[in-house]
Formats: C-alpha cells, sequence, structure tokens
C-alpha cells in the first residue's frame, strides 16, 4: 500500500476509530481545475492571514446533473475514513482561481471603527490629541495578523493563525429543463464553469495574474474598473482589514484556562503626571472593581443545568401520580399519558411503562422507581444514535452541510464546530450559504473570525448553490480539512428550500460524488413535537446524516431528542446547551437520559 494512501479515521467528537482506503475520487479532487498559482502566494499551508477577509464573485456554470444523482450522493454520506496526509498537507496550491468579468472590480475596504484616542496628555508614550483615526487603519494594513486576532483570543492558541477570510460570490446556472427531476422537483442541473477571483489578503491584486496591480494611493473602490477581467457580474472584492468586533472569549475557547485568567481587572486609573514641587496627585475616581470570576461549570453540570427545566417537570408530575400508590392500570395509563405529553414520544412511553410494569406491578411505586427505569429505558433508545460524527479527511476537504429551519442554530452550531475543529489544529473554511439573511453573513464572519477559520461569502441574494461549489473549490485549493455550509432555513416556502438544497447537493457532487460527505440538521429542541416534522422534511430533500439538537438550555421540551432518535434513528453527533462557543458537546446518551429523569450520575 502506497505510504501516501494510508488513510485513517478522525472520529469527531468521540474515540471512534477505524481504517478504510482512501476513495477513487481523491485524485480527481486534487485536479487543478484553475490557472496555476500566482508566484506572491506561498507553496504549503498558507498561513492564514489575521482579518483578511477576501470576497469574489464569480459566475459558475455546471454540467447536466439529475436529482438522482444529487440524492444518491446526499444518500451515500456514511461517515468514512479520514487521514491526516501530512506529504499532501504540505503540498503548495497548484491551483487559484482564474478571474473572469466583463465589468467593473472594486475592493472595498472596511476597516474597524476608528478608535477613540485618549485626550492630549493622558496617553502615554502616544501622540497628542489630533492623531489622524486612520493611522489605525494603516497600522491593520500593516500587520493584519495581529490586528484581526480578537483581544480576548490568546495568541497562539489556535495553529491557524489569523483569520484569513475570503469572500466570493458565484452564480450557478442550471440549463436542465424542469421535469427531469425526480419526484416532481425541478431538476436544477448546474454546470459551474466556475469564474472566482481571489485578492491578496494584502491588497494586492496582482496575485492573480489576470488582474492589475492595485494602486494603493487610488482609492480602492473604482480601481479595478475596465480590467480585462471577463464576468456575468460585478466583482466585488471586500477587503476587511480589520476584525469585527466581537465579545469577548474569556473562558469561551476550548482549552482556554477557566476562570478568568484572561480577564485582568481593568481598573480606571489616571496616568500619571508631573506636577510642580509642593503639589501630590490624587484620584478621587472611584475605582471599578473586576467582578469576581465565576467557577466555570463542567459540560455534565452544563447539560444538567439545561435539562433541569424538561427534568423537573417531568419528575414533579411522576411523583405526584406515584404518591402511596400501587402501580395499577389506571397509574400506567396516566404514567403512558405523562411521558408522551413530555414529547417522548409513544414508543418510549410504552416502552417505559411496559418495564415499570413487568418490575412493580401491583406494588408500591415511588417517583424514584419510576425515573430508575426511565433514565434506563431512555438509555436504551438514545445509545445506538449517539454516534460520533466521523470526518473523512482524505477527501480534503470533508464537507459539511448544515440544514435546518430559520433560527435552530445552524449558524451557531458552525462556529461551535469550527472552534472544536480549529482548536484541534485542522484547517476549518465556512461558506456562507445563507444568501438571504444579511445578518446570517455577517454573523458567519463573526464565528470565522473567533475561530480563526477562513470564510466565504458573497453578496446578499447570491445564488447559493454557486456559493457551495465556489468555496469547495476554494477549499481544495486551501487545501481545508474541513469545509462547513450554511444554509438557508424557509421552511414556510418550502418548495423554494427543497430546490435550492437539491441544488447545493447536486452541485457539490459535481466536485466529487461523495459530497456532501456529511448533511447536519440542527434542530431546536424549544420547538418541540414540531422538530420531528422537520426531521421529515429535511431528510428527504437533503439527505440528512445527522443531527444536532440545539437549545436544550432552558426548556422543558427536551424529551423531543428521545421521540425523534426512536422515530428517525438518525445519528446524533451533539447537543447544545447554549450560546456560547464551547456550549456545544458531543451526545452522550446516558449522560443525557440521566438528566432528563433527574436521576443522579450511575
Ligand atoms: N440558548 C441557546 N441559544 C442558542 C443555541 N444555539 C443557537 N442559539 C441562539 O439561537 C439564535 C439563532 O441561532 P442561529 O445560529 O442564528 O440560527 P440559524 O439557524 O442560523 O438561523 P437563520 O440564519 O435565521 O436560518 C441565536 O440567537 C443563537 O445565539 C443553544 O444551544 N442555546
Amino acid at each position: 500500500m502506497a505510504i501516501g494512501f494510508i488513510k485513517k479515521i478522525f472520529s469527531f467528537g468521540k474515540d471512534a476509530v477505524e481504517e478504510k482506503p482512501a476513495p477513487p475520487q481523491e485524485a480527481a479532487a486534487e485536479t487543478p481545475e484553475t490557472a496555476a498559482i500566482p508566484p506572491s502566494v506561498p507553496s504549503g499551508d498558507l498561513p492564514h492571514k489575521g482579518g483578511d477577509q477576501i470576497a469574489t464573485e464569480a459566475t459558475a456554470e455546471g454540467d447536466r446533473t439529475t436529482i438522482e444523482e444529487a440524492k444518491a450522493s446526499a444518500d451515500d454520506l456514511s461517515g468514512s475514513l479520514s487521514a491526516e496526509d501530512t506529504d499532501a498537507r504540505s503540498e503548495g496550491f497548484e491551483a487559484s482561481p482564474t478571474i473572469a468579468a466583463d465589468e467593473s472590480v472594486r475592493i472595498e475596504d472596511e476597516s474597524l471603527p476608528r478608535p477613540i484616542f485618549p485626550p492630549a496628555g493622558e496617553k502615554t508614550g502616544g501622540a497628542e490629541a489630533g492623531e489622524p483615526a486612520s493611522e489605525h487603519a494603516e497600522t491593520l494594513d500593516d500587520d493584519k495578523g495581529a490586528a484581526a486576532i480578537p483581544p480576548s483570543v490568546p495568541s497562539g492558541h489556535l495553529p491557524h493563525k489569523g483569520g484569513e477570510q475570503m469572500a466570493t460570490g458565484a452564480t450557478a446556472e442550471d440549463d436542465t429543463a424542469i421535469g427531469e427531476a425526480k419526484a416532481g422537483t425541478d431538476d436544477l442541473a448546474v454546470s459551474p464553469e466556475l469564474t472566482a477571483r481571489e485578492a491578496d489578503t494584502t491588497g494586492d491584486v496582482g496575485a492573480s495574474p489576470d488582474l492589475p496591480k492595485e494602486d494603493p494611493g487610488a482609492t480602492r473602490e473604482g480601481a479595478l474598473e475596465n480590467t480585462d477581467l471577463a464576468a456575468d457580474e460585478n466583482v466585488t472584492v471586500h477587503e476587511e482589514s480589520a476584525a469585527m468586533p466581537i465579545s469577548p472569549l474569556a473562558g469561551e475557547m476550548p482549552g482556554r484556562a477557566e476562570g478568568g485568567d484572561a480577564a485582568e481587572p481593568q481598573l480606571s486609573v489616571a496616568p500619571a503626571r508631573d506636577l510642580p514641587k509642593g503639589f501630590a496627585a490624587s484620584d478621587q475616581r472611584p475605582r471599578e472593581e473586576a467582578p469576581a470570576p465565576q467557577p466555570k461549570l463542567s459540560w455534565y453540570q452544563r447539560l444538567r443545568q439545561g435539562l433541569a427545566r424538561t427534568s423537573s417537570q417531568l419528575t414533579g408530575q411522576i411523583a405526584s401520580l406515584f404518591t402511596k400508590r400501587k402501580l395499577d392500570e389506571a397509574t400506567l395509563q396516566d404514567l403512558e399519558d405523562l411521558l408522551i405529553q413530555a414529547d417522548l414520544g409513544v414508543e418510549t412511553a410504552m416502552r417505559i411503562t411496559d418495564t415499570l410494569a413487568s418490575e412493580r406491578y401491583g406494588k408500591d411505586v415511588t417517583g424514584d422507581d419510576v425515573s430508575r427505569i426511565m433514565a434506563g429505558e431512555i438509555t436504551k433508545v438514545l445509545a445506538p444514535v449517539a454516534k460520533p460524527l466521523e470526518l473523512d479527511l482524505s477527501h480534503r476537504p470533508h464537507v459539511i452541510l448544515v440544514v435546518g429551519v430559520n433560527g435552530t442554530g445552524k449558524t451557531t452550531t458552525i462556529g461551535k464546530l469550527a472552534a472544536k475543529l480549529s482548536g484541534a489544529g485542522l484547517k476549518v473554511m465556512v461558506a456562507a450559504g445563507d444568501t438571504f439573511r444579511a445578518a446570517a453573513i455577517e454573523q458567519l464572519k463573526i464565528w470565522a473570525e473567533r475561530t480563526k477559520s477562513e470564510i466565504v461569502s458573497s453578496k446578499l441574494g447570491a445564488d447559493a448553490a454557486g456559493l457551495a461549489y465556489d468555496a469547495f473549490q476554494l477549499a481544495r485549493e486551501k487545501r481545508s480539512d474541513v469545509l462547513i455550509i450554511d444554509t438557508a432555513g424557509r421552511l414556510q416556502n418550502k418548495a423554494e428550500l427543497m430546490a435550492e438544497l437539491e441544488k447545493i447537493v447536486r452541485v457539490l457532487a459535481k466536485l466529487d460524488p461523495d459530497a456532501p460527505h456529511t448533511v447536519l440538521q440542527t434542530l431546536d429542541a424549544t420547538t418541540g413535537q414540531n422538530a420531528l416534522q422537520q426531521v421529515e422534511i429535511f431528510r428527504n430533500v437533503a439527505g440528512v446524516s445527522g443531527l444536532i439538537m440545539t437549545k436544550l438550555d432552558g426548556t422543558a421540551r427536551g424529551g423531543i431528542l428521545v421521540a425523534i432518535s426512536a422515530k428517525h434513528k438518525l445519528p446524533v453527533y451533539f447537543i447544545g446547551v447554549g450560546e456560547g462557543i464551547d456550549d456545544l458537546e458531543p451526545f452522550e446518551a446516558r449522560d443525557f437520559a440521566e438528566a432528563i429523569a433527574g436521576v443522579a450520575a450511575s
């Protein structure tokens, strides 16, 4: 066996490891489809440059593909092998996107808001009042890597420095008539003749041989107009030279010290001044006391805390049902009703009552007895679906498509996943495929900054399938390990949603028949029974291969995960119990069951 093709499984979230030969399409995946890399692009793993965002927009046209192909590829999503091919990792970029545009290209410098400078005399070692605010932007341009790192992220904490962000937009035009589609849906075959351009993060547009050098003295906007680029639409290059403002991450990043070691007390102290002899400086201003760092709860404690409402509601009702009561038919029926109302599902409710009846029929029963049996039965239902998310890194990138209804936590979950992967040393790219909401794109950019991931985005309303295709190509060229694609969730507009998701899946399969390699659906626990139906719909549309349930914190409806597991039997990879970057953990059947049933850890 050739050494370079030894593959391993990287089981993301859990410890499972297995081996599997590399898929044959990898060779094809490596085939450069674009022009040779410009000399200015370093070979090997490109260091992620802090805070830079490159936005390109291109057109993509693809070959005819049938819905069957797309569905087949979507179905073929079982996690397979992953390998960290270090040899391959050291290979340079063999291609960079060629750019074609017949209209103007713009570069926008979206610097951060100007910093507020202290008044004259207060700034030690700095300029006096009136110092031009623009100096900040210049500084950022000169040292983007440093500038882009969020202040609370410890330098060197993550292996990929900076947060190079590329934003590309692409359009993919279908060339297949409606009617070839399976099950009455559109055949949205895409013929992506992808054209993309990528600007060097320093703004050196000449990195691409097709592009003229930017005149550094000129206004960025319009500097590239009337080039010989051929594209169907305008190409806009966003150069965001500074990190987006984000909230502090103290204690949020995996591996960060807990308890506020990053939070140095910020006391308001007047700068020392030279006073004439006979005077003494005094500072009467009240000093702000830094809040005492809160001890951070373990994941298990947070899970328990998060599921406390579900659990207390359930156990409270059970306790009142079984007060001084022998177990009879009526009590069993009441219990079954209660469990069904708690969203556990009919199947699981019957399992619990059957087991209880077989153990305690005609005897005294306490709420604790019921909770114990309930925990055991729920564990049995959940254990088969509590699986790790297997990443096949031989694909490079392993493509994860994230789907789900609006607000179920797709973007947030992508950020949390990116943090885990990036924190483990993997090179992550995220794609802002929710092109219908400006806020979703911005939100993902912030997460990319936080997690030191690259980001591919386009302007609002751009074709999501084109963007996905474009991102996949770029992720290949950049040798990203994982590409995570966000999507818009619009259940209320089902036909359009179905068509778009099917198209994204189909277009990705053009580049790799196995892609997307994972289709993750996020489910909002607070929606209760509605989540069951959502899985049904997205499973059919996008070939969902696994679930992540979010917002288990504070809901009384956490039982729905049990009903979904019993019905759909789809793997549940992770659960979310908060909005923080580390509020996502692998799903553990027993922990979850015991937390819901309100029994002490076994
Ligand atoms: N409490 C809690 N909030 C969460 C969790 N996951 C996500 N959220 C919040 O839920 C809201 C919606 O999350 P998003 O990530 O924007 O959801 P989305 O599915 O991308 O939404 P669209 O972009 O509208 O499709 C945000 O305010 C998140 O912070 C979680 O596990 N717990």
